[in-house]
């Protein structure tokens, strides 16, 4: 039974389709990339699947269940798009993280000593015990970065869904992180990755899924780096820049 089952979604933004008719599973301890050009729809999926935007058609089931009547969050972990930890409220990089452990918490009862351990285990993992009562306005991008994959991991899931965790995170920590969630790949955790780069985790991957336009253009093996796109300094053109070739096209993957 796969632990994600995305069948015919559609997500429209004020009448507009941005994902259209998307089919997408994944397996348990299944590692999945979702790529694809700027504005393909790839954050608009994953917010659809962590129950943020309603779908306009198709459907969603985690771990079997129907989206709707899905109610074990908690054995999913999301970490949004850049958008930083900071919300404007004065929180510590501990208490982001702490946020998930909510859903391993009775209504109304404090944490437990293994939410305080995983709280604690999570931002270790990160590189970031030192920093777990700094207030997170306070630390750079990259580190709220880390906080909220922190968050994430600190949830314990069986389903790890990330929104380009890496970027403005340096090469060095990227290898770190990488590890991290490979180790959690190998004790059994699935992995919905979005990323625009061929970063340190894409040994790990099974498959890649790439969207084009809201609709999957591929399924299946993960890209090679070849030639130019092997260059870490490579500027990918993307088809919605100047109208041609680019990642989810023919030309990115080889003229299929
Ligand atoms: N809240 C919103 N309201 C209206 N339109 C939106 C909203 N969020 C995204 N869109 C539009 O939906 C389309 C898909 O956006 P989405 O963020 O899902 O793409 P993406 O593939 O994740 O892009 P990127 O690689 O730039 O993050 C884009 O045209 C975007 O402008």
């Amino acid at each position: 039974m796969p632990v994600l089952n995305v069948l015919g979604a559609t997500v429209s933004y004020g009448g507009r389709a941005v994902v259209r008719g998307v089919d997408l599973a994944v397996a348990p301890g299944e590692a999945v990339a979702l790529m694809g050009a700027n504005g393909s729809g790839k954050s608009t999926l994953i917010k659809a699947v962590a129950g943020l935007v309603p779908l306009a058609g198709g459907t969603i089931e985690l771990f079997g269940a129907p989206q709707k009547r899905f109610r074990d969050w908690k054995r999913v972990g999301y970490v949004p798009q850049r958008t930083g930890a900071a919300s404007g409220v004065p929180s510590t990089a501990a208490e982001v993280v702490s946020q998930g452990r909510l859903a391993h918490r009775l209504l109304g009862m404090p944490a437990r000593r293994a939410d305080r351990d995983a709280v604690a285990r999570s931002l270790a993992e990160v590189g970031l015990e030192a920093h777990a009562h700094c207030s997170v306005d306070t630390l750079s991008g990259g580190q709220q970065q880390r906080v909220l994959i922190a968050r994430a991991l600190a949830t314990e899931p069986d389903l790890l869904i990330m929104d380009e965790p890496t970027v403005g995170v340096d090469a060095e920590t990227q290898a770190a992180l990488a590890a991290v969630v490979a180790d959690r790949i190998d004790a059994g955790c699935a992995v919905l990755l979005v990323t625009h780069e061929l970063g340190p985790l894409t040994d790990r991957l099974d498959r890649a899924v790439v969207l084009a336009d809201g609709r999957v253009v591929h399924d299946g093996a993960p890209p090679r780096p070849v030639g130019e796109h092997a260059d870490p300094a490579h500027q990918h053109a993307h088809p919605h820049a100047n109208g041609t070739g680019g990642e989810g096209t023919d030309d990115y993957w080889g003229g299929r």
